[in-house]
């Protein structure tokens, strides 16, 4: 007899199973008197090679940015340095005013707030979209102990709600996979909405998507924003257009420019080291 959701959340929350990442955050954000993310003079070196190079970035509470930057420039890296995968050899990072992340694992900082959505998608191909939803919740601290006796009200509603954000509700009980590419991507996202992050971090969220489905994730990305911070990493300039207000640009591991799409699209110094190819031509003449 296969199990129902209940009960694979049941087996998945048992309490001799209790992971240090659903223990409680301290303390709330603070983004009172600054920025949401901040980093400063950050550097880290693999066997002598400065991946990161005094790297400093801001963003705010709220805000969709946009970074760019050729292959090597260091923006995975940045990422694994926000989320505690890599620990840089100097500089700061801070999650509001209150919490230095180099003072955090990867758990503890996940716990925190900030979401990371890595390139491919990883969904449980086995279960339908709604209990991959059910199955994220069980990371929400506020809503653990309900989830052991059963699914309440407002968990339900959360996921009604998150489905509706993601356009999938239409696709509730079907398995996960079984749906698209794109579909796929935006149940993970999905997913990391569950746990109710501050910060999103995306990699590459268009690669591999086809047109419809990439207009679609840059309504998803837009609409995001402002109920959280949204750090897209995007190598497809036509889906960076179309849903960035600024950009940052790395190159050897430090910002080259920052400003809107225009005025980035229109750097020299961008020019010569990302968009020089003929896809960056097109981008330039749209401008
Ligand atoms: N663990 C590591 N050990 C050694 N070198 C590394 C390591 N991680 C990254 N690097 C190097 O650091 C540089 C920056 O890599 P990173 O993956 O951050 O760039 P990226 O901007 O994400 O590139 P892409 O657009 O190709 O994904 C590269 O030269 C890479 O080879």
């Amino acid at each position: 007899m296969s199990m129902t959701n209940v009960e694979r959340l049941r087996e998945f929350a048992r309490p001799d199973r209790v992971f240090d990442f659903m223990a409680p955050a301290d303390s709330p954000v603070d983004v009172r008197h600054g920025p949401i993310l901040y980093l400063e003079d950050v550097s880290v070196s693999f066997d002598g090679f400065k991946a990161i190079d005094d790297l400093n970035l801001t963003i705010d509470d709220g805000e969709l940015r946009c970074i760019i930057g050729p292959n090597g420039a260091g923006k995975t890296t940045m990422m694994d340095i926000i989320t505690g995968k890599t620990r840089p050899d100097r500089g700061q990072a801070w999650f509001g005013s209150r919490h230095n992340l180099l003072q955090m694992d990867e758990p503890q900082i996940a716990n925190l707030g900030i979401g990371r959505k890595f390139q491919k998608p990883t969904v449980f191909e086995a279960l339908s979209v709604s209990a991959n939803l059910e199955l994220a919740m069980v990371g929400d601290r506020r809503v653990w102990k309900t989830l052991l006796a059963r699914l309440d009200h407002e968990g339900r509603e959360r996921i009604d709600e998150i489905m509706e954000t993601i356009g999938l509700s239409a696709e509730r009980d079907r398995l996960a996979g079984v749906l698209s590419h794109g579909q796929k991507q935006w149940l993970e996202i999905g997913m990391l909405l569950m746990q109710r992050p501050r910060l999103l971090l995306v990699d590459e969220p268009v690669a591999g998507m086809t047109e419809p489905e990439m207009h679609r994730t840059a309504e998803l990305m837009t609409r995001l924003a402002g109920q959280q911070s949204v750090v897209v990493v995007e190598h497809d300039m036509g889906f960076v257009r179309s849903i960035a207000r600024t950009v940052t640009v790395l190159d050897q591991g430090s910002v080259l420019a920052e400003g809107s799409m225009d005025e980035v699209a229109n750097d020299p110094r961008v020019i010569e080291v990302y968009l020089g190819g003929d896809e960056a031509s097109d981008v330039r003449e749209e401008t």
